[in-house]
């Protein structure tokens, strides 16, 4: 693993000489993905590094985490709390679309939720700008596969280092770096409603995705799952659909 994090390193640095570039950034959430990726570029760019935490209502114990993750690795970092701003624009959007009588409860919660995702992606695009930095993202392979991220939020990047690595690898990537045990051992969470936890929602659990992408035999049902939420996000691996010139 310490190759592959040499590696892993060096690519984050060519990447962002090659845009022109100062340095690299990261939304952290206090969960192992982001944890891995602050480390990598804190060792990429010691003096060009940045962390972001951005509660947007969000568990306080989250904001606890992400903390041992930016002092576990010394990065700089800032706290932009995105809760006001979402609940200033769900409130618009609720609003007009219940004076045309077309809100629709369940279909909002969803939507609710990937907003979250947005301004995050908005918030760290806007501090980016600023120190002159590239936007690091932290999908792994069976986020990536199952297309488990929200378009043009958490997905909404300008590098994806992990996206190669299993949740497995990426927990091996977190041990050797150092990450606290505390991050290590919890529950992944995309953390955008309260209790949400990845493989309650997904039906399926990381174990079997990683095995499914090393091509290991698992259950029928699980299979169905995977694939069928891979299928469903082929269009979040591409850009924008474009007609053919008329
Ligand atoms: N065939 C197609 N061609 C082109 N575009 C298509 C499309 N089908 C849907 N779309 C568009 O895509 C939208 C749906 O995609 P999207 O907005 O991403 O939303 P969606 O995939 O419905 O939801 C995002 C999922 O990712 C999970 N998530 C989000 C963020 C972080 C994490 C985490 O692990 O931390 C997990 C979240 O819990 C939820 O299950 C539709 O509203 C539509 O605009
Ligand atoms: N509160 C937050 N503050 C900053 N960034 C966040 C926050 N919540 C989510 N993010 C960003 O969105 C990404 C996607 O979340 P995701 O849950 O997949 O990763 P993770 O929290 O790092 O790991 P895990 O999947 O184990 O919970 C995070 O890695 C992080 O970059
Ligand atoms: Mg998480």
């Amino acid at each position: 693993m310490e190759d592959k994090i040499t590696k892993l390193v060096e690519w984050i640095q060519n990447q962002v000489k090659d845009a022109g570039l100062k340095g690299a950034i990261v939304g952290v959430s206090g969960g192992i993905d982001s944890a891995v990726v602050t480390y990598l570029i804190k060792r990429a760019f010691p003096e060009d590094s940045l962390g972001i935490i951005m509660p947007c209502k969000s568990n306080p114990k989250d904001q606890e985490d992400a903390l041992k993750v930016i002092e576990g690795c010394g990065i700089n970092h800032h706290v932009v709390d995105l809760s006001n701003t979402h609940e200033t624009l769900f409130n618009e959007i609720e609003k007009q679309l219940k004076d045309k009588g077309e809100w629709n409860e369940e279909a909002a919660r969803l939507g609710d939720a990937n907003a979250r995702a947005r301004l995050r992606m908005t918030t760290l695009y806007a501090v980016a700008n600023n120190y002159g930095y590239l936007v690091v993202g932290t999908d792994n392979a069976a986020e990536w596969h199952t297309g488990y991220f929200t378009k043009y939020g958490d997905g909404g990047v300008d590098l994806v280092p992990l996206v190669h690595f299993t949740k497995g690898e990426v927990r091996e990537l977190a041990k050797v770096l150092g990450v606290h045990d505390d991050i290590l051992t919890k529950a992944p969470s995309a953390g955008l409603w309260e209790g949400q936890s990845d493989e309650n929602e997904m039906g399926t659990t990381y174990n079997k995705i990683d095995s499914y992408l090393k091509g290991e035999e698992i259950p029928e049902k699980d299979k169905h799952i995977i694939e069928n939420m891979h299928k469903r996000t082929e269009h979040k691996r591409h850009l924008a659909a474009a007609p053919p010139k008329f």
